[in-house]
């Protein structure tokens, strides 16, 4: 923080491409100040860093909520004594109610404040908001399109009921914690094992299995060959495939789940092209 010379300031969850064009602006010594509100779940933890090769310096928003323009700026001074420029976005807002804007920035800061225009896709403009929106009606590619990379999320292994490798096919469960799921459905994907460098393709089950035992699961059936999961993995939302159902027999699940692995693997292979 001593040597900080630019920062990008706001809540920066998804590290999407809106908030990828702040971080352009940063030059080598710039730091990412992220303003923690409790609510970030497309990337939450320390899952932010992995989107950027910038430091990255968390703020509690109950820290600084209650400054006023000046006091925001001395907060800032304090905290980056080398500070000569402030990036933030076109709608950007800080202190009580949100009442101050980048324009006071300019007026109380005496160093440079780079104001990003509004980043849009298809003319709709990029937030995180919307990503959510999106992965919540289960749409993959407009939610990948926002944040510039795939949805991602990571879960801890946990054991399944075993039906699967006996019945169907064998999947690795996960219970995941903190990240926003999409909708209940399956889905095309890139699953990462453990610390494994480079991802499998698979084909993704999230939901209440209603076909079986009625529980909540999220589950991903590698398709290129045979592996274990010791305590994590990674999965990479690529395209959505169907919703969730409840069918009349495991015979039936069994076949549309042929049908799903015929359909990923067509998804997947669209990517190598
Ligand atoms: C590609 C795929 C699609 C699935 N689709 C459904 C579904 O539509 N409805 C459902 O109830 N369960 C679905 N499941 C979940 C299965 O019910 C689950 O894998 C099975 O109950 C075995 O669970 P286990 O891994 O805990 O043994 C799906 C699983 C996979 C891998
Ligand atoms: N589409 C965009 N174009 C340009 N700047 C943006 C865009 N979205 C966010 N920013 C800027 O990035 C910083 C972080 O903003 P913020 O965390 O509020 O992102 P957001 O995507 O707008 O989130 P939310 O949808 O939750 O409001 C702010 O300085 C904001 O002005």
């Amino acid at each position: 923080m001593r040597k900080s010379t630019s920062i990008a300031i706001g809540g920066f969850d998804g590290m999407h491409i809106g908030h990828q064009a702040l971080f352009r602006e940063l030059d080598d010594n710039g730091t990412i100040v992220v303003i923690e509100t409790g609510y970030a779940n497309l990337t939450p933890d320390g899952f932010r860093q992995r989107y950027t090769k910038h430091r990255i310096v968390y703020l509690k928003l109950g820290d600084i909520r209650h400054l006023d323009g000046a006091g925001f700026i001395a907060f800032l001074e304090k905290k980056f004594p080398k500070l000569k420029k402030i990036v933030v976005g076109y709608d950007f807002h800080f202190g009580k109610d949100r009442k101050y804007s980048y324009e006071d920035l300019k007026q109380l800061f005496k160093g440079d404040v780079v104001v990003v225009e509004e980043v849009k896709h298809n003319n709709d403009s990029v937030h995180s908001h919307k990503i959510r929106a999106k992965l919540q009606i289960g749409d993959i590619k407009g939610a990948n399109d926002f944040l510039g990379h795939n949805y991602t999320i990571v879960g801890k292994r946990v054991d399944g009921q075993g039906l699967g490798s006996r019945e169907l096919v064998p999947t690795i469960n996960l219970s995941v914690k903190d990240f926003l799921l999409p909708k209940e459905g399956v889905y095309a994907t890139l699953t990462r094992i453990d610390d494994e460098e480079h991802f499998h393709p698979s084909v993704s089950f999230i939901g209440h299995r209603i076909t079986t035992d009625g529980s909540f699961a999220v589950e991903t059936h590698i398709l290129d060959g045979t592996v274990t999961c010791k305590e994590k993995a990674e999965i990479s939302f690529v395209d959505f495939i169907r919703n969730n159902e409840k069918f009349d027999s495991l015979e039936n699940l069994k076949e549309a789940i042929k049908k799903d692995i015929t359909i990923a693997n067509r998804m997947l292979k669209r990517l190598e092209l």
